[in-house]
């Protein structure tokens, strides 16, 4: 698990931490790490050209320390100063250790950027706020023709630390390298796309870090249920599909595929009479029954364990009776798709004991949030709304998008590592909610299985893409484009990843 903390809570740890250390130990021992990494990622150090971007803040700080620690190794490192502001003792060490400061502006600071054989930005770290303003812009900006390694200190100069948002120019780094706990902004997109490799050097702050804000799981923290010896379908959770409609078939299907290889013990489909007879041909594994838009719909169709409901529904007066019928239940329920949109305008239904999961995306959880929220400004600030969806509709809520995330109120938002730019397609949004509705029917707590499904969707989507296997497994390099339907194939290689 990686954790992350808000900016705020980093800098009480440093403090708390500062205080019962000599003065600027901290620092070094984040110089020491930035320069140990620096060193490592050159092929030698002696001689190598380094350039130092160094803004007027603690950021700088670390980078003139790291350069000084290269430059008494025999490295030739040279300053880029931001602005007249600067770190004196930082820029006093590295005068000592032989380095020297070029000119800020102009043509001299941009070719020594491009031609270094590495590049430490420390332009701004978790001080940085809003858009980065000259020279910080221009001199980012020409990170992306360096021709040698650019290493971020601490966070990628322009990537907003406490949320991953990035206005305007940022560094786009090869290596990170951060100080005590990750950042949010590293984690989630945009900002997460600008990190390159993350590596977290430990300057000692554990003991002061309270509970992390944000967490990202890696595949030994997610576990899924496996079928026991003494396991029969209904052990194994049988999830009811409430979706599709004589118009919309396509997303009906897609979420039974996402349920039947999520490990279902078994799916049990309801829709009107065409979604069922195309759910009967090509998902003979699913139990199919056709439904009148009533009360009592629920209860016809059987006994589940839990309800996904939504998918290609419509948003007509028939489809908030399904959705309200469900909701009626004492069972998990999933609300995804159209079911989201019957909510916006129904927010009473989300007043239930039992857990309620809702897959957005960015369009429908504005909407969901009511007047005031758009998409815009969801996906600018992502992390932010969530927890509020999160918080407002009593729900666990998993925000689809680049970096996909899940929250539940006074819980760590968890953020999905797994997913590619290819599964931004039509249809794949319902095999995640059949697939998350099969791990609620297995008993997972939501947040678990809304975490799980995210990843194992995303990794699917991945496999999918990148084909099949060489023998050095999947070439993740060379991805193509995907169909939904190649998602739910690739499900079971997905779950084989798994413990
Ligand atoms: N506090 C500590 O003890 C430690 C801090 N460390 C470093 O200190 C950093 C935080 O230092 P600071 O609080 O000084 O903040 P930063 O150095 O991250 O940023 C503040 C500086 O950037 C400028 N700035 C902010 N937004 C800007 C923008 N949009 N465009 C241009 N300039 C902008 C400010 O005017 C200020 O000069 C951390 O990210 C980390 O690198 C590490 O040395 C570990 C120990
Ligand atoms: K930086």
């Amino acid at each position: 698990m990686r954790y992350a903390h808000e900016v705020g809570k980093v800098r009480a740890a440093e403090q708390a931490l500062m205080a019962r250390l000599p003065e600027g130990a901290l620092m070094q021992r984040a110089a020491a790490g930035l320069a140990s990494t620096c060193a490592r990622l050159l092929p030698r150090v002696y001689g190598a050209r380094v350039v130092l971007l160094v803004g007027g803040g603690d950021n700088g700080g670390d980078a003139l320390y790291a350069g000084a620690r290269l430059a008494r190794r025999g490295a030739v490192v040279e300053a880029v100063l931001a602005g007249s502001k600067v770190h004196g003792p930082g820029l006093e060490a590295l005068r000592s250790a032989g380095g020297r400061v070029l000119d800020g502006s102009g043509q001299n600071a941009e070719r020594a950027v491009e031609t270094a054989d590495l590049v430490i930005d420390g332009l701004t770290g978790i001080g940085g706020t809003g858009a980065l303003r000259e020279p910080h812009a221009s001199l980012a900006r020409c990170t992306e023709y360096a021709e040698g390694v650019v290493v971020a200190c601490d966070v990628p100069s322009g990537v907003d630390a406490g949320s991953g948002r990035v206005d305007g120019v940022a560094v786009r780094a090869d290596v990170t390298v951060t100080f005590g706990t990750y950042k949010p902004g590293l984690l989630i997109d945009p900002g997460a796309a600008h990190c390159g490799v993350v590596e977290l050097v430990d300057i000692g702050l554990g003991a002061d870090l309270p509970d992390p804000d944000v967490v990202a799981p890696w595949a030994e923290d997610l576990r899924v249920p496996r079928p026991a010896p003494e396991s029969d379908k209904y052990r194994r959770g049988v999830v009811g599909i409430v979706a599709g409609g004589e118009r919309y078939t396509g997303a009906a299907m897609l979420c039974v595929g996402g349920a039947v290889r999520g490990g279902a013990g078994m799916v049990r489909f309801a829709s009107s009479p065409h979604p069922v007879e195309l759910v009967r041909q090509r998902w003979p594994e699913a139990v199919a029954t056709v439904i009148e838009p009533a009360p009592d719909a629920p209860a016809k169709v059987g006994r589940v364990q839990a309800w996904v409901v939504g998918p290609g529904l419509g948003t007509d007066r028939k489809a908030e009776t399904l959705v309200e019928a469900v909701l009626r239940t004492d069972l998990p329920v999933l609300v995804d798709a159209d079911g989201l949109t019957v909510l916006a305008r129904r927010r009473d239904l989300l007043r239930r004991d039992a857990p309620t999961v809702l897959t957005p995306h960015a369009g429908e959880l504005a909407r969901l949030l009511g007047p005031g929220t758009t998409r815009e400004l969801i996906e600018a600030r992502r992390l932010e709304h969530v927890r509020r969806a999160a918080a407002e509709l009593s729900a666990t809520v998993l925000l689809k998008g680049s970096t996909t995330l899940v929250a539940e109120e006074d819980r760590p938002v968890r953020v999905n590592p797994t997913g590619t730019s290819w599964l931004a397609t039509a249809g794949t949004g319902d095999v995640l909610s059949g697939l998350a509705g099969a791990l609620l029917a297995a008993g997972m707590p939501a947040i678990d299985a809304a975490t799980a499904a995210a990843y194992l969707h995303g990794l699917a989507a991945r496999l999918a893409a990148a084909g099949p296997p060489g023998p050095d497994g999947p070439d993740l390099g060379r991805q193509a484009p995907i169909s939904a339907l190649d998602v739910v194939t690739a499900l079971p290689e997905a779950f084989r990843t798994l413990g």
